[in-house]
Order: structure tokens, then C-alpha cells, then sequence
């Protein structure tokens, strides 16, 4: 099966200009086919506060009432989603920015109300896999805004741009040999989070869980990883976490984390 690299960048990054753009330029020069997925929710936060709309995070997820709906819908699909595109069109990348109510290829249900009342947040229902391969086909490289749809009301939600990219990598397992990178601020994932020299090579369930009982892994590295083994236990080939600068020296195998099954 021919490859496909599906990228996620975060939220730390992208609030940094000049680190946006040295991974922009290292994402644009990579080979085959590719995919990337945004967060931006340090930019949306930021912008609720100006506009006078209060944050509240439960378990690393966005409570989105309607003013949040509207502010996030705003942030992500609009100006860090086209900030991206028109960046990585200089840099020579074909980029067509997308939410999933583009071409409808990520629909969603609301979450359903149990404990905690999540608002205007998408579980992910459908990924229109086909439909992103023929934008690769056109040599067209998608850029996915963490916004989905409910395909019944029209309504756009909120869904997790880790787990998005992880939904994507998924759908697409029996069409290409997939590879999913989340590339953030850090070195990786790490034994110790205050020691960014910490890193851990390969990642196995069973030091995962005795990091997360010990508290050195916690908050936003838990849904992670918890993203990057339900893309491995669904068939993606290789899963990563690493730099944002170091990308290149991960995809070769150099750098960053590598989510294993067993230590090779
Ligand atoms: N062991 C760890 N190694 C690296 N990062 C960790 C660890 N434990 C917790 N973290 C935190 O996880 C964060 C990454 O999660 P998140 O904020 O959701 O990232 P993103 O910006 O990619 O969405 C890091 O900024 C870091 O503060
Ligand atoms: C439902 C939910 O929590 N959605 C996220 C989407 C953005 C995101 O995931 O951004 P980062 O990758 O930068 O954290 C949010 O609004 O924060």
C-alpha cells in the first residue's frame, strides 16, 4: 500500500509564529502523500477572553456553549486554519483548508449529556476517507480544522483535534500503510516532565500505565496517548509523538517518541 503521513500540530506551537512556520517548512517539504491536522486552542482561548466568553475545560475537552461555538468556529476554521494554508502556499504546498463540514467528510454526533453537560462537542460518527484521498489525488494537501458536523441539523461541533487526527488516520488503514505524528512543544513524551531530556524512545502500555499511576505523565499528554494506542490497536502503522522542530529526525527515527505495542 502506497504511504500517507496524517500530522497533527498543537496548540503551543501554533500560538508561536516563528515556530509555526519552521514547522510549516518542514511539513511542506516532505515526500508522499500527507494530511494535517490543527489545534489552536491556546489562539481560541485567548480570543473568548477578548470577546468576554468564559473557558471551561473538563478533562482536557472544551465545554462549547453557543458563544464558544461561535468563537471556536471562528479561530479554527477561520483564521488559524487560513493563516496555515496561506503559509504553506508559499512555501509551495497545494494546501485546501477543510472543516468536516466541507465536502462532509467529518460528521459527528453531540455528545450526549451524562455527568458533565459538553455542549456543542462532536463524537466523531464518519470519516470520508475516499473523499480526503481524492484531494491527494489532485495533489491537494488537506488541512482539517478541529471542527465537525451533525449531518442531521447542520450544526458544527467541537471535536478534539488529537483525537480527530487519530479518527482520520484510522479511516484511511485499508487504503494506505498510515503513519500518524503529533507534533508538539516538547521532545517528546517524557519520563520526567520537568527534565526535557527525559525522553521515552518507545512507549508500551505497560509504562504508560506505570507513568500515568505516577503521575509523571498527566492532563493533555493522557488523551494522547490514549488517541496514539486506539490508532495502533486499529491498524495504523507507526504512531509518533515528537518536536514540532524535530520532525524530520522523528520520521526517521531519530527523535521523539515511537508508541509501540512491545519494545522492538
Ligand atoms: N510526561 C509528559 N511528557 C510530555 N508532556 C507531558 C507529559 N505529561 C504531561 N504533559 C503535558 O502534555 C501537554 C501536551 O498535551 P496538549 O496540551 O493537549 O498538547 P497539544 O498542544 O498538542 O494539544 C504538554 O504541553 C505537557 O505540558
Ligand atoms: C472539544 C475540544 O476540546 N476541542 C478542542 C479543539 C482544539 C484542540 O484540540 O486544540 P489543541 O490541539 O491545540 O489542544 C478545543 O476547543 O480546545
Amino acid at each position: 500500500m502506497n504511504p500517507l503521513t496524517v500530522l497533527k500540530i498543537g496548540g503551543n506551537v501554533i500560538d508561536n509564529p516563528a515556530a509555526l512556520t519552521r514547522f510549516l517548512t518542514t511539513f511542506s517539504t516532505l515526500t508522499g502523500d500527507k494530511l494535517l491536522v490543527h489545534g489552536g486552542g491556546k489562539i481560541a482561548t485567548q480570543i473568548a477572553e477578548k470577546l468576554g466568553v468564559q473557558t471551561t475545560m473538563v478533562d482536557g475537552r472544551r465545554i462549547t456553549d453557543k458563544p464558544m461555538l461561535d468563537v471556536v468556529t471562528m479561530v479554527y476554521g477561520g483564521l488559524v486554519n487560513k493563516q496555515i494554508v496561506g503559509q504553506l502556499q508559499t512555501l509551495g504546498t497545494n494546501a485546501i483548508g477543510l472543516t468536516g463540514a466541507d465536502a462532509g467528510v467529518v460528521k459527528a454526533n453531540k455528545r450526549p449529556v451524562k455527568d458533565i453537560d459538553y455542549g456543542f462537542v462532536g463524537d466523531i460518527t464518519e470519516v470520508d476517507s475516499g473523499r480526503l484521498l481524492s484531494f491527494a489525488n489532485e495533489s491537494l494537501v488537506p488541512v482539517m480544522a478541529p471542527l465537525t458536523v451533525d449531518a442531521s441539523s447542520g450544526t458544527l461541533l467541537n471535536t478534539n483535534a488529537d483525537t480527530l487526527a487519530q479518527a482520520i488516520a484510522v479511516d484511511l488503514v485499508h487504503k494506505r500503510d498510515v503513519t500518524l505524528v503529533y507534533c508538539f512543544e516538547k521532545k517528546g513524551v517524557l519520563a520526567n516532565p520537568d527534565d526535557d531530556n527525559s525522553v521515552i524512545n518507545q512507549l508500551t502500555p505497560e509504562v504508560y500505565a506505570e507513568h500515568k499511576a505516577a503521575g509523571s505523565i498527566n492532563k493533555g499528554m493522557i488523551p494522547k496517548l490514549d488517541n496514539a494506542f486506539a490508532a495502533l490497536n486499529a491498524g495504523v502503522a507507526r504512531v509518533i509523538i515528537c518536536h514540532a522542530d524535530e520532525l524530520a529526525a522523528a520520521l526517521a527515527g531519530t527523535a521523539g517518541t515511537s508508541i509501540v505495542m512491545n519494545n522492538e
